[in-house]
């Protein structure tokens, strides 16, 4: 397990007597991409802001690359190439691709005090890096983000993400609000994220996504680990029926067919 990126021992996060996560142990890999599925109460939100340094585990321990670590908050997650990419936010829309994808921390021409933001440059590498990630209908860095689909803007806050130099992407829902042909942008992207090397823990309550992309799975159920699998050892209908917690997705299906 030494190549391991990131990996959480018996974590447990509690909230006064709310047991949000219980007895959690996970690890991350480099080049890997680790489904995390759920249903909504699943306790997803916890674990995302344990592993981005949002929350210090009430017990256990979090190991990152290869060090016993507690990060003071998330922007020592983040200094430490820890990137959270959530389902709506990260892009702004009346901002230009250039400035989004820099945002704050562009290119700049000049010495201070007369120094400016390089836009040209700016808009170069974005677009530069957009068509690496295959979006290929961008060529202007100026067009605004607002102008871009759900999924193109996925890609441009992943592809910012690797770009600044993300070892671990969490990414939360990617694909929960889009349709089938801009979802399979973003897992296309999570593919080429995965090449690149970067660690990728998949927030998903989509089996079919996640099984499409995903390398290693766990499945939490009321804030525990309730099934841990790899690629090919189950089928979408078993997942379907854990993240359902063990109810037969069959028999629901029975039942809704006798009210047809
Ligand atoms: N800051 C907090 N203070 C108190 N209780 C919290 C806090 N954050 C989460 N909880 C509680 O912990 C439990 C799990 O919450 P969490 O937000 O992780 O899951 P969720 O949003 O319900 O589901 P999921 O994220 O899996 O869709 C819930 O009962 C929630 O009320």
């Amino acid at each position: 397990m030494s190549n391991t990126l990131m990996e959480l021992r018996n974590v447990d996060k509690f909230f006064g007597s709310t047991k949000a996560l219980r007895d959690v142990s996970m690890a991350v890999q480099p080049g890997k991409i680790l489904c995390l599925l759920g249903d909504n109460g699943a306790g997803k939100s916890t674990l995302i802001k344990v592993l981005s340094g949002y929350h210090q585990p009430t017990r256990g321990k979090i190991w990152f690359e290869g060090q016993e670590t507690r990060f003071s908050g998330p922007r020592e997650a983040r200094q430490r190439g820890i990137a959270t990419v959530h389902q709506n936010v990260g892009s702004i829309p009346l901002m230009s691709v250039g400035r989004n994808f820099f945002l704050g921390a562009e290119p700049v021409r000049g010495r201070w005090p007369f120094h400016s933001i390089d836009t040209q440059k700016a808009n170069a590498i974005a677009v530069e890096q957009m068509q690496k990630f295959g979006l290929t209908r961008v060529t202007d860095g100026d067009q605004l983000v607002g102008t871009m689909s759900g999924g193109e803007r996925q890609v441009l806050a992943i592809g910012r993400a690797m770009y600044f130099g993300a070892k671990m992407l969490i990414l939360d829902e990617p694909t929960s609000a889009l349709g089938v042909k801009e979802a399979s942008i973003v897992l296309k992207m999570m593919r080429i994220a995965r090449r690149n090397g970067a660690g990728i823990v998949f927030i998903t309550h989509n089996a079919r996504h996640a099984m499409s992309v995903g390398d290693d799975f766990c499945v939490l159920i009321q804030g525990e680990v309730a099934a841990r699998f790899k690629r090919d050892e189950k089928s979408r209908e078993d997942v379907l029926n854990l993240m359902a917690g063990g109810e037969d997705m069959t028999e629901l299906e029975d039942d809704l067919e006798q009210i047809d």
